[in-house]
């Protein structure tokens, strides 16, 4: 398992980028379709039905999936020999900023299934700012995996 993990580790690392970017993109967007939801649209409308399939979707074809493979390529790298120094800082910082990503999307999803009760309670204000949550945490995340303090 170690030599196949060794010798295929720049594949791995290529296909965890591109997991990271597909859960990225769906993290930054959801929020952005809340405030939209939220701010523009009247409950029980066609809009508002149109809003809850492209949100579903949006959870269910890409940002879980996207989660997943990020999940499974990025602990294959983890058990990868040679790759981490469990010693320096930067492993940490970094499993703490995925750990509240993972936290970020699961709270997103249970406001999605709000939105889907139509008992949303939170303002597009609100959503704006918690749409900063994942930018900072994608920051710190690259920095450490980037720089390795
Ligand atoms: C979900 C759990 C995750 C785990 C277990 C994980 C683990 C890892 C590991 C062990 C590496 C290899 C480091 C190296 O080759 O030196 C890596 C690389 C990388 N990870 Fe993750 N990661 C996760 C999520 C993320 C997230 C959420 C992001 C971005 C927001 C991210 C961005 C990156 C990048 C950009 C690299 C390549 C760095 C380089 O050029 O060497 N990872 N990841």
């Amino acid at each position: 398992m170690s030599d196949f993990l060794v010798a295929y580790y720049p594949w791995i690392k290529a296909l965890h980028v591109i997991s990271v970017i597909a859960w990225m993109a769906g993290l930054f967007y959801l929020p952005r379709l809340f405030v939209y939801h939220v701010e523009q649209v009247q409950a029980g409308s066609p809009t508002d039905e149109m809003f809850q399939v492209m949100e579903r979707r949006l959870l269910k074809a890409i940002i879980n999936p996207a989660s997943i493979a990020t999940w499974v390529f990025g602990l294959a790298l983890a058990f990868t020999p040679g790759i981490v120094d469990w010693t320096a800082v930067w492993p940490w910082t970094k499993a703490a900023c995925v750990v509240a990503m993972t936290l970020f999307h699961h709270w997103l999803g249970r406001r999605r299934k709000d939105f889907a009760a139509g008992q949303n309670i939170l303002s597009g204000r609100q959503y704006r700012m918690m749409n900063e949550v994942p930018t900072l945490l994608m920051m710190i995340i690259v920095v450490s995996v980037i720089v390795k303090f």
